[in-house]
């Protein structure tokens, strides 16, 4: 196989077209079999084989520093980059390779990502150091037509432009986000991308141009105002040229010579380029190219057929969220769902299948949407902003300054919260609780099952202020959903057990195996108490004072970073109240979790039921010890 001989990107300048083009067919095998058994970001990078292709041996990697935006479709470039073997053996496993760029893989990874719409910001640091050490080398940021609706990338070509940076930004444009991409913007790409009318109106102007007289000075200097008005109107890419870039497209992002040939002449410029390449997302492989959202990220499939392996499981939180959703919409038609271009991902699709009307997707923009949510709920509507708990970090300081402050009742809907498994740290949902807690006017739970996330968004609704909730990644508990809701009152937590020697205090997902682990402390002889806690803020203090007053020892259980996170709220109250337990926390470390199966995960940190066993045993055993 031709892709077994190339070591380093500087190999592919050796190959003729024809082997460049026989190399990509085996690049989409190699990427479809590894999928098909590790799962993984297939569709975006079956789209991009070409194009990183002819990046790779255009521009000299690492020198010349390559920055893929989210970084998804970075497969390509990991394959190309030394790294064939652990490919094969190890994407996206325990300990093996990321699923993302990370610096710590690879000298040719110069950016770690996994969140959208970074790469522009980073070239221009990129891009800046170079030019202050007087170095000469590239920078090229590659970004799909989904990420560009960030907010962060104007702000970077903002800057870029009026630095008149030399930088290149690539422009992957398959018209697709994980569903379908939304907004002006990706309308604006469509008609550059597909209507001739707006290629021939370029033409067209050229030619009328050259008509307009130019008699008289008066005459000259309003000809050449009508010229620049005009131009920037209709000329292809003008929205990009009056931010600095020089636009060059769109062009054949699967004709490998074309695009090196751009790429070349775009090297000999020394300022912001943008070269807007056009890529069919799953490209080469049928079912993903019929399915783009499907294959956007999947699980492991059948490569015959396309169909997934896994068996049918339990309903899974997205599914039982979208549904309790549905059923409160049709009850009070204010419900409106917000969701961040994660539709499908979040249940926010099947909201608007129901209620066209009442659901928007804005784009990757959760600053924006939380701002959006804050004003619809000020002015009377009751809005659900679904994002994933990662996500949510770039809505932190509307969170703060334009919903907490303002109280604006809005429900936030954390989905993947606590470890999400392949994807690893970049998506791991491990600091909410931490970020939410410490906001004034914040109410912040936690369903222990799918049972309770129905009657948790029931009531976030009724409390009429901003609440969070939180749940994991993937299926429920299984116990049976209801069409009727249960009103629980803010920090109301639930006593499971009582017990002398310890008391388990879990919240959400820790709550069902906190009972596993009492259950085997119980056998051992251990009198163990056990709280499903609910709340993270406000925390339900009478229960605590009950729990502190007739145990010994306290033990707290959460799947977020310990720092600042439920734990350290049980231990601030206990702190404030006076008293002394000795108090053992169970979460997150604070280190950044690793990619990985999420109970190989939880094996690791010992938060499954035998790792919080042994943790709660020892400190009993050694507090024995000490009499
Ligand atoms: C801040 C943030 N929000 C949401 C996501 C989830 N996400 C990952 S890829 C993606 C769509 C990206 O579309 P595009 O850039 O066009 O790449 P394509 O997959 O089409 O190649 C989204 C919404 C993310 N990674 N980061
Ligand atoms: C790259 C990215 O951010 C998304 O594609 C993410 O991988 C989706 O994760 P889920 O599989 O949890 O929806
Ligand atoms: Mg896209």
């Amino acid at each position: 196989m031709l892709l077994d001989s190339i070591q380093e990107p500087k190999d592919l300048r050796k190959l003729s077209a024809d082997q460049l083009n026989q190399l990509a067919g085996e690049i989409r095998e190699r990427i479809i079999r590894v999928t098909s058994v590790n799962g993984g970001h297939l569709a975006p990078n079956l789209g991009a084989v070409e194009l990183t292709l002819a990046l790779h041996s255009t521009f000299h990697a690492p020198d010349d520093k390559i920055i893929w935006d989210v970084g998804h479709q970075a497969y390509i470039h990991k394959l190309l980059t030394g790294r064939n073997d652990a490919f094969f053996d190890t994407l996206r496993t325990y300990q093996g390779m990321s699923g993302f760029p990370k610096r710590t893989e690879s000298p040719y990874d110069v950016f770690g990502t996994g969140h959208a719409s970074t790469s522009i910001s980073a070239a221009t640091g990129f891009a800046l150091a170079r030019d202050l050490r007087q170095e000469n080398n590239e920078v090229v940021a590659v970004i799909g037509d989904g990420a560009l609706t960030g907010g962060e990338v104007f702000e970077a070509m903002n800057y870029a432009g009026h630095m008149n940076l030399n930088m290149k930004v690539i422009l992957n444009d398959n018209d697709m986000s994980i569903d379908a991409n939304v907004g002006g913007l990706s309308d604006y790409l469509t008609r550059l991308r597909s209507d001739p009318g707006y290629q021939r109106a370029k033409e067209d102007l050229d030619a009328l141009l050259k008509k307009i007289p130019t008699v008289g000075p008066r005459m000259a200097d309003l000809a050449d105002r009508l010229k620049d008005g005009m131009k920037s109107m209709l000329v292809a890419g003008s929205f990009f040229e009056e931010l600095g870039f020089k636009y060059f497209g769109p062009i054949n992002g699967h004709d490998i010579q074309a695009m090196r040939q751009v790429f070349e002449n775009a090297k000999g410029l020394h300022r912001p380029v943008l070269i807007h390449v056009i890529t069919k997302k799953g490209k080469g492989y049928l079912p993903a190219e019929l399915n783009p959202d499907k294959f956007h990220g999947t699980g492991p499939f059948d490569v015959e057929t396309g169909q997934a392996k896994k068996g049918k499981k339990a309903a899974s939180y997205t599914d039982v969220f979208a549904k309790t959703l549905i059923k409160l919409g049709k009850e009070n038609d204010k419900i409106c769902a917000i969701t961040a271009a994660m539709g499908s991902g979040t249940g926010v699709a099947k909201f608007k299948a129901a209620f066209p009307n009442r659901a928007f997707d804005v784009g990757i923009a959760e600053g924006h949407a939380t701002t959006m949510a804050t004003a619809l709920a000020l002015d009377g509507m009751q809005p659900v902003l679904a994002l994933y708990s990662s996500f949510m970090q770039r809505g932190f300081d509307q969170l703060i300054h334009d919903c907490a402050l303002q109280e604006a009742p809005v429900v936030f809907a954390l989905d993947r919260a606590g470890l999400v498994g392949e994807d690893g740290p970049t998506h791991h949902g491990a600091f909410d609780l931490s970020y939410l807690r410490l906001v004034p006017n914040m109410t912040v739970m936690a369903p222990k099952d799918e049972r309770e996330l129905q009657n948790m968004l029931y009531s976030a609704l009724a409390y009429q202020k901003p609440t969070a909730i939180r749940y994991p990644r993937g299926q429920g508990v299984g116990v049976e959903t209801l069409d009727t809701f249960d009103y629980i009152a803010p920090g109301t937590g639930e006593v499971l057990a009582q017990g002398k020697d310890a008391c388990l205090v879990a919240i959400g997902s820790m709550v069902y195996p906190a009972a596993q682990a009492a259950e085997a402390l119980r056998e051992r002889g251990y009198d163990i108490g056990l709280v499903n806690a609910r709340f993270a803020k406000p925390l339900d203090e009478a229960l605590l004072a009950q729990v502190f007053a007739e145990t010994d020892l306290v033990v707290t259980l959460e799947e977020n970073a310990l720092t600042g996170g439920f734990g350290a709220a049980v231990a601030e109250w206990a702190a404030d109240t006076g008293l002394t337990n000795p108090l053992l926390r169970i979460g997150l470390p604070d280190h950044f979790v690793e990619a990985g199966n999420v109970s190989q995960l939880k094996k690791d940190l010992q938060l499954d039921p035998d790792g919080i066993f042994d943790q709660v045993a020892t400190t009993l055993k050694g507090r024995q010890a000490h009499g």
